[in-house]
């Protein structure tokens, strides 16, 4: 069996009704833009010039779909009926800010998709993908469904690729994907070890928890989904986030902690236990030994990480050493910037740092690393999945045109209501699908 492979990042494509609605407590960038005005634009292209800048460094890189945005099929489920336009001024009427949630285009976030095991580490020797349930926010709680038709679609060869459904719709198995998730080996192509980072034990009411903000991610989820995709306790670490974290804005584990290959780049105040992390990962670790990249609070204290978004990057591997994609941010904030130049300067393993505009992200608490998906593969699985969605010059150049031609340069909360907004983007979307040659995964095309 082949053992060479690569890590692909699926970038989200930022939907064309990207707003600021404040919709998610515990995220700090969410609440403080509420209502500012957004470049749903500005916002897809900036996703697009990522993805075509890390392309063009020989990175594998994928395109995951927006979703159908107002989503009248929840409204309907909500009670509201007549016809489309009917129904979003009702919403708009007696509801907006549910108005709000069902045009989230929080999808772009992929690092909440799903969970991806590799199958150098699984049982059956798949690749498994389990969506993320996300149901601690309404508005990103109904993204899983169209999310797993992405993925099977894209994955769709059943000798390589293993599909889930997203875990049961409660607090108690809340899951929000890879964001909670990195994986550690040797090489890409080795087993490695799948590292769970969950906020609170759902089951164990005694169990530390965060006291202002909610844990999204509980232990239980993550144990599930481990057994889902055949993760024995060789390849699997379940390690709990730090509560003070979660209630300082830490809302997922990527705001604070990142991994690639050997390395764990992460702030002193990311896990509960620390020591007890870097031991299990330590011993479960074969053919490489753990390289910890722990950030200290007098080098950068846990508000400025937050608000620079610092771990919030892709660790990626390179021809000398391994390159952090940081978000612009991380340049304005003066610890920030220091610490990265002091980074690059030492002799560890990052030895690189390029910086992202994602600006219109992040303004939601979207970094680079929030738009991306990872997904390790062998030479044969990355054969088998569909290509349509892989970045080439010519796709590129094709979702350029295609955003330039169909989305608008500005949206405030009182353009959700719009039906125009509703018929632009079903138009848009049913484009797409034929870009990408992925078949017809919204609920509009059936
Ligand atoms: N860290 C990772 N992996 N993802 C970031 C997700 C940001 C997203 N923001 C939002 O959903 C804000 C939407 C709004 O307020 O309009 C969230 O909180 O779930």
């Amino acid at each position: 069996m082949p053992k060479h492979a690569i890590e692909a990042n699926f970038d989200g494509l930022v939907g064309p009704t990207h707003n600021y609605a404040g919709l998610s407590w515990g995220n700090v960038a969410s609440k403080s833009n509420v209502n500012a005005e957004s470049n749903p634009r500005e916002a897809a292209l900036q996703g697009l010039a990522k993805m075509k800048r890390l392309a063009d460094r020989g990175y594998v890189q994928g395109v995951l779909p927006p979703h159908e945005r107002p989503h009248i099929p929840t409204l309907r489920q909500l009670g509201y009926s007549g016809s489309d336009a009917e129904i979003l001024a009702a919403a708009a009427k007696d509801n907006p800010v549910v108005l709000a949630a069902v045009s989230s285009a929080s999808c772009m976030w992929t690092a909440n998709a799903a969970t991806v095991s590799a199958s150098a580490d699984t049982a059956d020797h798949r690749v498994h993908f389990t969506p993320a349930s996300l149901n601690a926010k309404f508005h990103r709680s109904i993204e899983h469904v169209v999310t797993g038709r992405a993925l099977k679609a894209i994955f769709s060869d059943e000798a390589y690729f293993a599909h889930h459904p997203a875990l049961p719709p409660v607090s108690q198995f809340g899951d929000e994907g890879a964001a909670n998730h990195t994986r550690l080996c040797a090489a890409h192509g080795e087993p490695g070890v799948e590292l769970f980072v969950y906020g609170a034990t759902a089951f164990d009411d005694d169990a530390p928890a965060p006291q202002r903000f909610p844990a999204r991610q509980t232990l239980e989820a993550s144990q599930a989904i481990a057994r889902l995709h055949g993760l024995d306790d060789r390849h699997a670490v379940f390690a709990q986030q730090n509560p003070a974290a979660i209630d300082a804005g830490v809302f997922h584990n990527d705001v604070i902690a990142v991994g690639n290959g050997n390395v764990l780049f992460y702030h002193e105040q990311a896990f509960l236990d620390e020591a007890r992390v870097l031991a299990d990962i330590r011993q479960r670790l074969k053919g490489a030994e753990l390289a910890p990249v722990r950030v200290a609070e007098s080098d950068v204290p846990l508000v400025d990480a937050v608000a620079s978004y610092l771990f919030n990057s892709q660790l990626l591997n390179s021809p000398d050493g391994m390159l952090l994609a940081v978000p612009g941010e991380c340049r304005e904030i003066e610890s920030v910037s220091r610490y990265l130049d002091g980074l690059v300067a030492g002799d560890g393993p990052i030895t690189a740092v390029e910086v992202f505009d994602v600006k219109q992200s992040m303004r939601n608490g979207g970094g680079p690393a929030c738009l991306r998906l990872r997904v390790a593969l062998r030479d044969d699985e990355l054969q088998a999945m569909h290509q349509g969605v892989l970045l080439t010059d010519e796709l590129y150049q094709r979702l350029t045109t295609w955003v330039e031609a169909h989305y608008r340069d500005r949206l405030t909360q009182a353009d959700l209501a719009d039906p125009l907004l509703l018929q632009e983007c079903r138009h848009a979307l049913d484009e797409l699908t034929g870009i990408l040659g992925l078949g017809m995964i919204y609920d509009f095309q059936h």
